[in-house]
């Protein structure tokens, strides 16, 4: 687990609203019930709505409507500018040369000049909208990662625990770019070859009715092959999009844990882990470039036959007197710039199919919805009388079981007097932490309630829950940033001095002053500059700082050496008093200052009172009194 963190695992916004509206996050699970193991969660398959892929980039382009329309006119005239070319040498060679031989210049010079503005437009239109199209194309790659990171910040610790944080990387940066490519190329392409091939086939139909059938009648073979192209792309995309992935994750999962991958030498078994997905990764690339490869032969053959039967068809009718050599001149290089595209329809092809199978995975993701949800109509907590420590906790017919296996904590009922200290006690998998984390409301009991003076927890709003009730972790998690920072995360507008008074009455004030910049020690990623004990202490200064009505303690097992499991006890103390502490203890030392003691046995509480009357009791708890005395001895 993480850091001294609250209710909630982050500042949750609302979920996107570009996101479609929920469906499960799993149809094929069911509370309690360990889920399949070929879950869509394993296979990176999200569900996502029908057309989610679709409506994703048209809640993405709404913003930029005007601007897309405006990129739209550019790339008509462009084109407009593009394809008079040949309509002037047909002119060129039907009217102007034979004007030239008969001294008039006019019509000859007339064409230079047109086709001078041409090029010119053409150039000038393009620089236009290829500069509009990029700014369009990254404030819709802004807008997208956000979506993506607030979205990933605002799930629940339950989903995170099954997707895992490579994939979420994967999604903002790998999807993300290919979109990048399907804007800034592809549409770019899709709307050139969809302009020119209407802009040529109209021209052709408008200098000879035959040539123009003639070419839509040889585009129907072509047709039938983009079509083929698509279906068996869209599998092999969605296939890359995953195994890209799966690199990702093993690449994030090994760096993350790079500690015990070089203390147990997991190198070598990593490395052949790795080298698996990294070919699975370059078999599914090769079979995308077969792909491409098996459609642009195809096409070409398709298209070369077309082009050679209707030149010679041309010839014969020029030979015969019934077409002038101009316009097949025109409509061959018409013909030429018709089929020409085929290759870079592929690829607009191949950017669309890996865009829409990455598309569709943002979608999906963003379909989740929190599974510890905010309530939509908040209740408050009744206030504190004066004088009266914390807050009365209790958990009413609680069953719990993770959505990854069975039931672990059985049917229960507890009551924590407000302001008790309790201790929570037993072998390790026995649901300590489990039962902590659903009084911190990161998980939602499968049956039953636990309430906070009488208020349910799935009533409150995170602000007020994170207000209320904080837990302290194991590993106490330091932010980039400086130490002060990382205290005042337990009350961002604490004034220095109020995060010093913190520090102080915890015993960390030496320890910190004593850093290079004091408080204004930057920790580095992960605290590196800081011992684990040390760390410890700031976690507490942080819930000091946050003063809540209930702290959840999951005590270090790590092992501090004495002076420092020394401190990190004082602090303890100083931290517990005044509110409803409830600390998982692993050090029996811890539970001489506790009023009550529950241990845990298999997700059951099985005894259950003050330490003393437990000791006298001869139970589990007093077995575990006994053995941790004559570890003192
Ligand atoms: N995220 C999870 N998904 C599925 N099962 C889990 C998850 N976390 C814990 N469990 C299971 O729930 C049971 C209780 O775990 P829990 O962490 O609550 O035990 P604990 O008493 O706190 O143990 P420890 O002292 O080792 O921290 C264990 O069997 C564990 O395997």
């Amino acid at each position: 687990m993480t850091t001294t963190t609250t209710g909630r695992p982050s500042d949750a916004p609302e979920p996107d609203p570009g996101a479609a509206r929920q469906l499960p996050t799993d149809p094929d699970h069911s509370p309690g019930q360990p889920p399949k193991a070929d879950d869509a969660f394993e296979r990176d398959r999200l569900p996502a709505p029908r057309n989610a892929a679709r409506s994703l980039l048209a809640s993405l382009l709404a913003p930029h409507r005007r601007r897309v329309g405006v990129v739209a006119v550019l790339l008509l005239l462009q084109q407009a500018a593009v394809q008079a070319g040949p309509l002037l040498v047909a002119y060129a060679l039907d009217r102007a040369v034979p004007a030239l031989r008969a001294g008039d210049h006019g019509p000859l010079v007339a064409v230079a000049v047109v086709a001078v503005l041409c090029a010119a437009a053409s150039g000038g239109l393009q620089w236009g909208f290829i500069r509009l199209s990029a700014l369009i194309s990254q404030d819709v790659l802004v807008d997208l990662r956000g979506r993506i990171f607030r979205h990933g910040q605002a799930l629940s610790l339950d989903f995170h625990e099954r997707y895992t944080s490579g994939r979420l990387i994967s999604r903002a940066t790998t999807d993300v770019e290919s979109l990048r490519e399907l804007l800034d190329e592809g549409i770019q392409e899709l709307i050139t070859i969809a302009l020119s091939t209407v802009y040529i086939t109209v021209t052709l139909l408008f200098l000879d009715g035959g040539f123009g059938l003639a070419a839509l009648v040889s585009a129907a073979p072509l047709a039938l092959q983009v079509r083929a192209y698509r279906r068996r792309s869209h599998r092999v995309y969605s296939a890359k999009s995953t195994a890209m992935a799966g690199v990702i994750v093993q690449f994030t999962e090994t760096l993350n844990g790079i500690r015990p991958v070089q203390a147990f030498r997991r190198e070598r078994s990593n490395d052949a882990a790795f080298a698996k997905l990294n070919h699975r990764h370059e078999r599914v690339n090769g079979d995308a470039f077969l792909e491409m490869a098996r459609y642009v032969v195809l096409s070409r053959l398709a298209a070369n036959v077309a082009v050679a039967a209707i030149v010679l068809w041309g010839a014969y009718r020029v030979a015969t007197g019934g077409l002038a050599l101009g316009v097949l001149a025109a409509a061959v290089l018409y013909l030429r710039r018709l089929y020409d595209p085929i290759d870079r329809l592929g690829m607009f092809l191949n950017a669309y199919e890996s865009a829409a199978a990455s598309l569709q995975k943002i979608a999906g993701l963003l379909a989740q919805r929190p599974s510890v949800p905010e309530p939509s109509a908040p209740a408050g907590l009744p206030a504190v009388a004066s004088g009266r420590p914390g807050r009365e906790v209790a958990f009413r017919e609680v069953r719990f079981a993770y959505r990854t296996g069975g039931e672990v904590l059985p049917r229960f009922d507890l009551t924590l007097a407000a302001g008790s200290t309790v201790a929570v006690v037993g072998a390790t998998g026995a649901g300590k932490s489990t039962l902590a984390k659903l009084l911190a409301r990161f998980y939602d009991p499968t049956e039953g309630r636990v309430l906070l003076d009488g208020v349910e927890l799935r009533e409150l709003s995170t602000a007020e829950l994170r207000r209320a009730v904080v837990m302290v972790t194991q590993e106490a998690f330091l932010f980039s940033g400086t130490v002060a920072d990382n205290i005042a995360l337990g009350r961002p507008d604490a004034t220095r001095a109020e995060i010093e008074s913190a520090a102080k009455a915890i015993g960390a004030h030496d320890f910190i002053t004593a850093l290079p910049d004091g408080y204004d020690t930057d920790v580095r990623k992960r605290g590196g500059r800081i011992s684990a004990g040390q760390r410890q202490l700031v976690g507490f200064a942080r819930a000091l700082l946050a003063d809540p009505a209930v702290l959840i303690l999951d005590e270090a097992t790590s092992s501090l050496d004495i002076p420092g499991e020394r401190a990190v006890q004082r602090a303890m103390d100083t931290v517990l008093r005044g509110r409803t502490a409830v600390v998982i203890a692993h050090r029996l030392s811890t539970v001489e200052i506790a009023d009550r003691v529950l241990v845990m046995a298999d997700g059951r509480i099985v005894e259950d009172g003050p330490p003393d009357r437990l000791v006298k009791d001869r139970g589990r708890f007093a077995a575990l009194h006994q053995a941790w005395r004559d570890s003192l001895v």
